[in-house]
């Protein structure tokens, strides 16, 4: 893999409040990169940064071509436009061939067909549903072919199906090779689709790594649950935390899971408490991103 773009130290603010705090991270050549974090993280300001639509003050942001010298982005990237940005009475082919016009591109339809939209052509911008509008702005990102393409919530608002089928759409994107950066609010989402996530919180990233690094970052806490027939509180745990009792299970909070069992299981034994069932539950990835989202950043 060969590197496609490096972003060093990015700050950017809007009105003297500076709202990224020097953000790095580098992506490299058919990567499905991810910026994800909550409302207001930066992650439409980073995009938008890198599109080239926002000015910054500081830091830096470079694209490499094949050979690894630098480039200029000229055309080189696809953006999905949000969905106020074409005119309601315009239709899906004219939309097409403006795009291909300012392009340079022939208007062959082959896109729209892959995209299911040849039966829309005539229908006007305003009457599509949210995931046909959303597959517009994707086919109106890749007319002329780009290497990079940015995504901004690319499935916010759309239902089920919906957000399966255009997952279907990027994953295609993925195997043809296009390296797409994405923003994203949807753990599930980014964990299905992308390489590589960094996880922003208030305009600085917190973790990033690949879905498989960053689930044990996450998850490191489990929640022990041992049924007995009596309510038996332990203190002085070494490994665990006692939490609460539950409709006849106690529960307990650990980072250190067969440590934890061991004590536990050894405690109520030498207290004559019988155990009748044990539950553990991780953290999903989701509650973990959620539950970091909360906490105070260093
Ligand atoms: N044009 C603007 N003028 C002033 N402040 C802005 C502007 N755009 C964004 N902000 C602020 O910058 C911060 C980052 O916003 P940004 O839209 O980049 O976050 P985000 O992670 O993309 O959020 P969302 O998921 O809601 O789109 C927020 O505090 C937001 O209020």
């Amino acid at each position: 893999m060969s590197l496609i773009l490096e972003v060093k130290d990015l700050v950017k603010s809007y009105n003297g409040k500076e709202v990224l705090h020097g953000i790095s991270f580098q992506v490299e050549k058919g990567e499905v990169f991810a910026l994800l974090g909550i409302n207001g993280a930066g992650k439409s300001t980073t995009l938008e940064c890198l599109e080239g639509l926002k000015r910054y003050e500081s830091g830096s942001i470079q694209f490499f071509n094949k050979n690894g010298s630098q480039s200029k982005l000229h055309n080189r990237i696809g953006i999905q436009l949000q969905s106020s940005a074409l005119p309601g009475n315009i239709t899906v082919y004219e939309a097409y061939r403006l795009f291909c016009l300012a392009n340079k591109v022939k208007a062959d339809k082959e896109l729209l067909e892959r995209f299911g939209l040849k039966n829309l052509l005539y229908k006007q911008y305003s009457s599509l549903s949210t995931g046909q509008k959303r597959r517009l702005h994707l086919v109106l990102a890749l007319v002329h072919n780009p290497e990079i393409v940015f995504l901004d919530e690319p499935t916010a608002g759309l239902d089920v199906e919906g957000q399966v089928a255009l997952h279907e759409e990027i994953s295609k994107l993925k195997e043809s090779g296009k390296t797409i950066l994405l923003a994203s609010h949807d753990m599930a989402e980014v964990e299905k689709l992308c390489n590589r996530i960094a996880i922003m919180k208030e305009g600085k990233i917190g973790y990033i790594g690949s879905p498989e690094e960053l689930i044990p970052a996450f998850s490191d806490t489990a929640e022990i649950a041992l049924k007995t027939e009596d309510s038996y509180e332990l203190g002085n745990l070494n490994f665990s935390k006692y939490l609460k009792r539950d409709n006849g299970y106690d529960y307990y909070k650990s980072s250190v899971l067969s440590d934890a069992l061991l004590e536990l299981l050894q405690f109520y034994k030498e207290n004559n408490q019988k155990v009748l069932d044990i539950k553990i539950n991780h953290a999903t990835l989701e509650e973990k991103f959620m539950e970091f989202s909360k906490e105070e950043l260093a």
